[in-house]
């Protein structure tokens, strides 16, 4: 903890800690001061009439990170305070800039009318925000889940548990490698992790990037992390608390009792929960475990090779898988497809079925475009119910919830013929949301007003103590509106006004010219320039009578609203359970939309381990291509008894046509032995990468229940995807281009298995040119004989397809060009063989290198193949 400096005289105070006598501040200082105590870590807003102000050193900051002006303002007897504010109706806007920096905020709101204020006005803590407990509206990305997520780690033991309050997600896991740790915390993204500790810093928010000795190596420095005491993350305090959330006996029927780092984990998150939420409590849907193993592995590096949901050039959606396969029509659905695509499945009877609702609305494209039209009306109703169930929701919240929710029985209909499990779901609609939709629709007007204290907000014949109080109102109201013209007709003069404002209430105006008309019972209450107001005992009275109604109006108003709300958050869980079968029928309308418009197959996913791909293309280079020039290329690997039946392609550094690409596919027909790897050559640009992303892609497609984008395809299950791609230096943890290549290499060669997928690029390039080819030979030798998974190795080691003749389970392949006199063309087809050249001088100049240069880069290379004997000395040596 720093020693704050001492203070400049004159300037005005930023720090708390410099106030050494508290009692010498102004009455709602000292206030501040107190509650500034209880939360030392957050920014504190604290509602001083329209604005939330902001003093001391939280005014610095916040000037400092919302670009606003810093003040300053007399704090009693210490002097001049240092300030800053924003408009009170708009902390929503400014709350979400601090939040998205990574800031908790704490707002401290006015509890009572501050005209009834005996002394200072009554302030309390109303809400806490932190990155990962946020609900409203506006802060959160429809098309993605905000994650919070606790971690307990224990020798050689690590538990994570993760919610989203905002849908109710509510899940844990424990295991023992600290690298699937980090893994799963790369998938989940969380907007914030609650990490125990002793050390003296608890209570922290560490901002992404900030670091702390009591955080260990293995939690990414990317994420917010909150520090917090370890009490709550004890065995027995984690999980009465979750017995006790849940109105449980015993864990073992969510599975996680035998579990132990889980459920601290777990019970953590929960503490957090009620600590930061105490106003209104979150509502969650009960707590399932999860096991790592469920699902088909893939680690931060290959989910950013692959590109799935960000690229890799410059981080944006446009052009990521996601991207490319997204055609939902809710919220719901993008957030679903979003979690399946990082969680592809390992179980086939899982994947069958999603496939068997994707092929029921690709042949039924009424149902899909019916289906599809009326889901795009449907509003958030995960999020709705998650609002409603935290007492968070306003009245337009619950028109939207119940607008939706009377779309449900027509989806029903429409699903009613529908024979697929996914589609059978949205067939029955729990008649308890129907009644509680059309009782909504019953209460509160059809577009109700933002705010909840200000009336507008229920129909009329409701409640009858409310139709009286609104009766007398309007009478009041009306009265008042005749008084203009009655008076105008009694004192004749024709200018009279009746106005109201905030500060006087109602008052009768007459331009001053005229003020010798006004009857007796005017009593004169203000002069301007040109005018003259006036009240009367009797507009007075009914002024009072007006306002105190009002009040009185719009509280039994909130009050019926509330208790409606109240109703609605009975029902969160049902909700809930209905806007997960509507987000699932989404997603698979979606992709059969997809696999209709961009003709994708249906994988026959099987037993073994072939990757069989007839004519496959690149989901997103396809879509991004005209249509119609994205060549198509095929695939087979995976199949043991390769080298005994298999001559054409051991045959290596062979040139091939597409005459031999023909009879090929017409041999493996009868033929099922495919190589485990493959030696991929071809010129620069010539499409390799592309290839070897395609491969991925279409592997983890297949994996979570979609079509792809291919003539055909047989593919057996992959437990994980691996993918070494491209070469860049890792500066922030000092790491250069060569050693992140080889931790990856490393990490690639001691966790795959013989059902992997894995897809090298260039591995040994960023070394000197022996080092890098031997260790090159080293790691596909490794992976084909050693592993036997199923490899790509796309290389410019032209010496590679050396490989193929030595060991049985290896092929080359090559991406083609047609060579003309003075240039090349690129085919971008796979075939057959392994090439001999790079062609990369042709690359350098079709990329504008001086011609000189060019001139000068042909003569050394003819010189260096002349004096070259890698491949000789290769050949005879191994
Ligand atoms: N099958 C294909 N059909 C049409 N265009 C393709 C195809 N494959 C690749 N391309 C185009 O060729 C370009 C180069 O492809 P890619 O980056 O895969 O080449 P590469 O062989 O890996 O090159 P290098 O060895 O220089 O890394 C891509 O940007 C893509 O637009």
């Amino acid at each position: 903890m720093t020693t704050p400096e001492p203070q400049q005289p004159n300037t005005p105070l930023s720090d708390t800690k410099l106030v050494e006598d508290r009692s010498k501040l102004s009455k709602m200082y000292q206030h501040y001061v107190e509650m500034k105590d209880k939360y030392p870590h957050a920014l504190l807003l604290y509602r001083v009439g329209d604005f939330f102000e902001t003093f001391f050193q939280d005014a610095v900051t916040i000037s400092r990170e919302l670009e606003l002006v810093l003040t300053s303002k007399h704090g009693g007897d210490v002097g001049r305070v240092a300030m800053t504010g924003v408009p009170h109706h708009a902390w929503e806007r400014y709350t979400t800039m601090l939040v998205e920096k990574g800031y908790a905020v704490v707002i401290c709101d006015q509890v009572e009318d501050a005209s009834e204020a005996v002394g200072l006005v009554k302030r309390e803590v109303t809400r806490i925000l932190t990155p990962g407990t946020l609900l409203e509206e506006g802060m959160l990305k429809a098309s993605r889940n905000n994650y919070l997520a606790a971690v307990v780690i224990a020798v050689n033991h690590w538990g994570l548990a993760y919610a989203d309050i905002s849908t109710g997600e509510f899940l844990t896991t424990q295991g023992s490698d600290l690298e699937h740790l980090t893994q799963e915390l790369m998938r989940l993204q969380p907007s914030e992790v609650l990490f125990p500790t002793n050390a003296p810093d608890l209570g922290a928010l560490l901002r992404p990037g900030e670091t702390s000795p009591s955080l260990p190596q293995c939690l990414p420095p990317t994420f917010c992390y909150s520090l917090r005491s370890q009490l709550p993350f004890s065995q027995a305090e984690a999980r009465s608390k979750i017995l006790q959330k849940f109105k449980l006996r015993s864990l073992e029927g969510i599975g996680c009792e035998h579990l132990p780092l889980a459920v601290r984990a777990a019970g953590g998150l929960l503490e957090y929960l009620e600590d930061t939420q105490k106003q209104n409590p979150v509502s969650l849907q009960l707590l399932r475990t999860y096991t790592l193993t469920d699902y088909l592995i893939v680690d931060h590096q290959t989910r950013r090779n692959l590109e799935i949901t960000q690229t890799v050039r410059d981080g944006t959606f446009h052009g990521s898988l996601l991207w490319a396969l997204n055609r939902t029509s809710t919220a719901m659905g993008s957030r679903a497809l979003r979690r399946w695509l990082l969680q592809p499945l390992l179980d086939i009877k899982g994947i069958k079925a999603r496939q068997d609702s994707i092929q029921e609305l690709v042949d039924n494209t009424p149902l899909r475009q019916d289906l599809r039209a009326l889901l795009r009306k449907i509003y958030d109703l995960e999020r709705l119910a998650g609002r409603a169930g935290s007492g968070r929701a306003n009245a337009r919240d619950l028109v939207a919830l119940a607008d939706s929710i009377s779309l449900l029985p027509e989806l029903a209909y429409l699903a009613s013929e529908a024979r697929s499990p996914f589609l059978k779901a949205l067939q029955k609609v729990p008649p308890v949301l129907e009644e509680l939709a059309k009782k909504i629709q019953l209460h509160i007007v059809e577009s109700p007003p933002n705010h909840l204290k200000e009336g507008g907000l229920i129909r009329p014949s409701i409640n009858p103590q409310l139709d009286e109080r609104k009766a007398t109102v309007e009478a009041d109201q009306q009265w008042i509106a005749t008084l203009e013209v009655d008076e105008r007709a009694r004192t004749g003069i024709a200018n009279l006004k009746v106005g109201f404002n905030k500060t006087f209430g109602y008052y009768i105006s007459i331009s001053r010219s005229k003020s010798d008309q006004v009857p007796e019972n005017y009593i004169r209450k203000q002069t301007l320039t040109n005018e003259e107001r006036y009240i009367t005992p009797e507009l007075k009275e009914r002024e009072a009578r007006i306002l105190t109604a009002r009040d009185d109006l719009n509280q039994l108003e909130y009050e019926i609203f509330a208790a409606l709300r109240d109703e609605v958050a009975e029902h969160a869980d049902t909700i809930r359970n209905i806007s997960r079968a509507v987000a699932a029928a989404d997603v698979l309308c979606g992709l059969a939309e997809l696999a209709v418009h961009q003709g994708y197959c249906r994988p026959e996913m099987v037993e073994g381990r072939e990757v069989e791909v007839i004519d496959g293309r690149h989901p997103v280079v396809e879509q991004s291509l005209p249509s119609g020039f994205f060549v198509p290329n095929s695939t087979w690997l995976g199949e043991k008894n390769y080298g005994e039946t298999n001559h054409v392609l051991r045959s290596s550094s062979r040139r091939v046509d597409t005459k031999d690409t023909k009879e090929e596919e017409k041999r493996r027909k009868n033929d099922t032995s495919y190589p485990d790897l493959v030696i991929l050559t071809g010129p620069n640009a010539s499409g390799k990468s592309c290839y070897l992303r395609q491969v991925g892609l279409i592997q983890l497609m297949a994996q979570i229940g979609s079509f792809v984008p291919a003539k055909s395809a047989r593919l057996g299950i992959c437990d994980r995807i691996f993918t070494r791609v491209g070469a860049v230096d890792d500066l922030a943890t000092g790491q250069s281009t060569f050693m992140v290549e080889m931790n990856e290499t490393a990490n690639i060669l001691n966790h795959a298995t013989a059902k992997s997928l894995v897809l090298l690029d260039e591995i040994g390039r960023g070394t000197a040119t022996f080092d890098g080819l031997s260790i090159a030979w080293a790691v596909a030798e490794y992976l084909a004989v050693e592993i036997k998974a199923r490899t790509i190795f796309a290389t410019h080691y032209h010496e590679l397809n050396e490989l193929a003749s030595i060991i049985n389970n290896v092929a080359n392949y090559q991406v083609t060009v047609k060579e003309l006199p003075d240039q090349i063309i690129f085919l971008h087809q796979v075939q057959p063989g392994g090439a001999d050249k790079s062609y990369g001088i042709e690359a350098g100049r079709l990329a504008g290198l001086p011609a000189v240069v060019i001139q000068r880069a042909k003569q050394v290379m003819g010189q260096i193949e002349k004096h070259s004997k890698i491949a000789m000395g290769l050949r005879e040596g191994l």
